[in-house]
Order: structure tokens, then C-alpha cells, then sequence
């Protein structure tokens, strides 16, 4: 199975997800002063409904908050996607300490967390169903930057006691993920991939210019989740990113000057 590690990390993976060499994979460094403005973008509309969060999993890659996602009332639209997108989970990437934990980067930039809400199109039947097309996904991707704990985050952070090990799950309720976002929705957008195996190119990035805070004791406390299982030789859950990938030709674009 595939990880983050010496044996087993985002080097190796071509091997068994060969999409990992594709046209369109993820994430990428974003160079702002390359990007173009692209007026024609629509503000992002997000929509999140705080009851439709169901539950929280140790996945044994990062730590997900899944959504009941068999209604209209968790959405993204307008952006520059057509048609509504459901909010399926948002996670987190992070690193073994503050220098680095962010997939995307930004000339060249580590951050040390990055959140990411994944959608699925509407269009389709389901998550599933979604997964694998062009226009399939769109995830929203938001930086974190060490400075004042964040107070949104800490309900999130509480309940990573509870999930420490991989397939460990627990309930999560009553939270509205938009809580999370920063005030400013100006966004830098891509045509990309899931950044985990298996690497579908089926996500249509937007990935917010404006950050988020973590403090260091909040970092402390994404550190503390495992890869590994109960009973197995403990290995912290750290440095579950995805370096930056070949752009391959592809346009970033800005919505905003
Ligand atoms: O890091 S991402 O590219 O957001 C991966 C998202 C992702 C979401 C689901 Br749901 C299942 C597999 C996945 O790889
Ligand atoms: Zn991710």
C-alpha cells in the first residue's frame, strides 16, 4: 500500500498509479506574478450546512471530517466551476515541524498545514461516480501559517484524541467548515489531480490566496495522530504531503488583481 514514507512515498508511487506521471497532477508551486487575472471568474459561493457533518477518521494517510452529502445543503458553486458541487470531507496535510506540511506552495514556500474541501459535481450520481472525470471534483485548498491558535480549529483538534490510530473513527457533529475559511475567497485556480493515490485527474483546484493561523501547540496536536494501527510499531502521522508536480503547460489563473 502506498505512504509517505522512504518505501513507500510519492517517489514510488508511479509504480502502482501511473496517472502519477500524467498531464494534469497535483499539487504545484503557484507563482502569483505568473498567474493571470481572469475577470470572467466568478466569486466562489459557499454554502455549508453545520449538521451535515457525520463523523471524523483516522484514514491512515491524514485525518478526514466526512459530510452527509445526499442533499443540496453543504455546496460550492459560482468560481470557476459550472453547476453545484457537494462537500463530500475536508482534511488536512501538515509536516514533522513548521518549515514544511503544505502541498501546494507558493514561490516555492512551504506552509506548515494545508486544508483542503473536497466536492464532487452534482452532474454526476455520487462521490464515486465523480471521481474519475475531468470535471468531476473541485477542492478548495486553504494555507495555514504558524502565529495565534486558531480557535475555529479547536473543536477539530479535540477530537483527534479519540482517533489516534488508523481506522479509528468517532462522531462529528454540528460543525460548519466555513468557519474555517478566511475572510477573503480570492482564490488561484488550476485544472489538477487528488493529490493521494490514485492521483485522479478530476479536480478543478481552488486554492484561496488569503491564510489561515495555526499556533504551534495546535501543530503539536496534528503531530500526535499515527499512520499506523493499533498494536503495530508507532509511527506519527507526519509529513503526509505531496510535493509539487510538473505544471505540464497549464495555466494558474486569478480571480483576482
Ligand atoms: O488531497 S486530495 O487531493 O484532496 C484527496 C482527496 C480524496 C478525497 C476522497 Br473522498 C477520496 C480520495 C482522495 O484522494
Ligand atoms: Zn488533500
Amino acid at each position: 500500500a502506498w505512504g509517505y514514507g522512504p518505501s513507500d512515498g510519492p517517489d514510488t508511487w508511479a509504480e502502482s498509479f501511473p496517472l502519477a506521471n500524467g498531464p494534469r497532477q497535483s499539487p504545484i508551486n503557484i507563482v502569483p506574478k505568473e498567474a493571470q487575472f481572469d475577470p470572467s471568474l466568478k466569486p466562489l459561493k459557499i454554502k455549508y450546512d453545520a449538521r451535515d457533518a457525520k463523523g471524523i477518521l483516522n484514514n491512515g494517510h491524514s485525518f478526514q471530517v466526512d459530510f452527509v452529502d445526499d442533499t443540496d445543503s453543504s455546496t460550492l458553486t459560482g468560481g470557476p466551476i459550472s453547476g453545484t458541487y457537494r462537500l463530500k470531507q475536508f482534511h488536512f496535510h501538515w509536516g514533522a515541524s513548521d518549515d514544511r506540511g503544505s502541498e501546494h506552495t507558493i514561490n516555492g514556500i512551504k506552509f506548515p498545514c494545508e486544508l483542503h474541501l473536497v466536492h464532487w459535481n452534482t452532474k454526476y450520481a455520487s462521490f464515486g461516480e465523480a471521481a474519475d472525470k475531468p470535471d468531476g471534483l473541485a477542492v478548495v485548498g486553504v494555507f495555514l501559517k504558524i502565529g495565534a491558535a486558531n480557535p475555529k480549529l479547536q473543536k477539530v483538534l479535540d477530537a483527534l484524541d479519540a482517533i489516534k490510530t488508523k481506522g479509528k473513527q468517532n462522531t462529528f457533529s454540528s460543525f460548519d467548515p466555513k468557519t474555517l475559511l478566511p475572510g477573503s475567497l480570492d482564490y488561484w485556480t488550476y485544472d489538477g489531480s487528488l493529490t493521494t493515490p490514485p492521483l485522479l485527474e478530476s479536480v478543478t483546484w481552488i486554492v484561496l490566496k488569503e491564510l489561515i493561523s495555526v499556533s504551534p501547540a495546535q501543530m503539536v496536536k496534528f503531530r500526535s495522530l499515527l499512520f499506523t494501527g493499533d498494536g503495530e510499531p508507532v509511527c506519527n502521522m507526519v509529513d503526509n504531503y505531496r510535493p509539487p508536480q510538473l505544471l505540464k503547460g497549464r495555466q494558474v489563473r486569478a480571480s483576482f488583481k
